[in-house]
């Protein structure tokens, strides 16, 4: 298990330009220090992590951890400000193009092109990646059936519901078949139907060689799911190695909110009280009570009848 309780500095400082080990280049993925801060902000810190090949690899993380970042670097849409990422051994950023066939990374779903309909968007994904006209074809039939939209085949995407539009995204990611996929929150939104077929896709595709990484916040979903597991904290990797290890014995949650921290011992709004202020005085909001035909109302006291 990479990294330990307690790991990360008390005074945070940006360290682009600190030394790192050898990445693994037998790993899916391996970075090395990899650093992104925006306008002085400190997204990612230096984070160092391998990905074997063949895991199921989940990221958690507060909001705000850095996880988005990590993802955007090491799938080439984002210029890293120090660091390195290895993709199956090759620098990401040596050769963008060639990585981008190796991978399939979920668009988000203000990146697609949501006028067109949930085929057309497949066969687009598929023939921009170099593939044959009845090749993406098929395919994307089989997609639309696997997540449930082939009713909605023809309909322009805009038109898609919220979790709709999530899975064509990830069916985009999955068309050319890629030896590592990059979730981001893949299952948000998703009904439970469609995520427990997506899950045994997915699953599958881990068992037969290749690897998936999501980010997450359900950490049962990644207690279920996942061979590995990163937890994320302030840019920087709190720990990471299989989910039985990082769990240690115990529940990934509670060792995620360990690590983490960030529990509010005084998390009380003294003014969400349901209506029952503590003052004694009534909103002024009150609902009136509506009689209904036959039925008596309550008198000052609130009953009925005496009752
Ligand atoms: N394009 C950007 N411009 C400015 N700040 C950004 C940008 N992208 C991310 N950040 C900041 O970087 C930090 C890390 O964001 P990131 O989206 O990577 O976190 P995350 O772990 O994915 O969070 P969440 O779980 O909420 O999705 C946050 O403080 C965020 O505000």
């Amino acid at each position: 298990m990479q990294g330990e309780p307690g790991a990360l500095p008390q005074e945070r400082q940006y360290q682009p330009q600190q030394q790192f080990m050898n990445p693994d280049t037998g790993a899916a993925v391996s970075i090395r220090g990899l650093a992104k801060q925006f306008e002085g902000k400190i997204a990612v810190n230096g984070l160092s992590l391998d990905i074997p090949i063949g895991s199921f690899y989940g990221l958690v993380g507060p909001n705000g951890a850095g996880k988005t970042t990590t993802l955007n670097m090491l799938t080439g849409l984002l210029v890293p400000d120090a660091g390195i990422a290895l993709i199956l051994g090759n620098n990401v950023w040596a050769d963008t193009n060639h990585i981008k066939r190796m991978i399939g990374v979920m668009p988000q779903p203000d990146q697609i092109f949501d006028r067109l309909t949930g085929m057309q968007l497949l066969i687009y994904s598929g023939m921009l990646r170099g593939m044959a006209r009845a090749e993406v074809q098929s395919r994307a039939q089989d997609l639309l059936h696997a997540f449930d939209l082939i009713d909605a085949a023809n309909t322009m995407v805009s038109d898609y519901s919220a979790g709709m539009t999530k899975k064509i995204c990830l069916a985009t990611a999955m068309i050319h078949s890629p030896r590592i996929l990059v979730l981001d929150e893949p299952f948000e939104s998703v009904d439970p139907v469609s995520s427990a077929n997506l899950k045994d896709i997915l699953i599958e595709y881990a068992q037969t060689g290749g690897t998936v990484i999501i980010s997450s916040h359900v950490m049962s979903l990644v207690e279920k799911m996942c061979t590995h597991v990163a937890i994320i904290n302030r840019g920087q990797v709190a720990a990471a190695g299989t989910v039985h290890d990082v769990a240690a014995g115990g529940e990934l949650e509670d060792r995620f909110l360990e690590l983490v921290g960030g529990r509010h011992q005084a998390a009380h709004l003294s003014w969400l009280d349901g209506g029952n202020r503590g003052d004694g005085q009534t909103p002024q909001t009150q609902m009136p009570i509506q009689q209904m035909p036959g039925q008596q109302m309550p008198n000052a006291q609130g009953t009925v009848n005496g009752r």
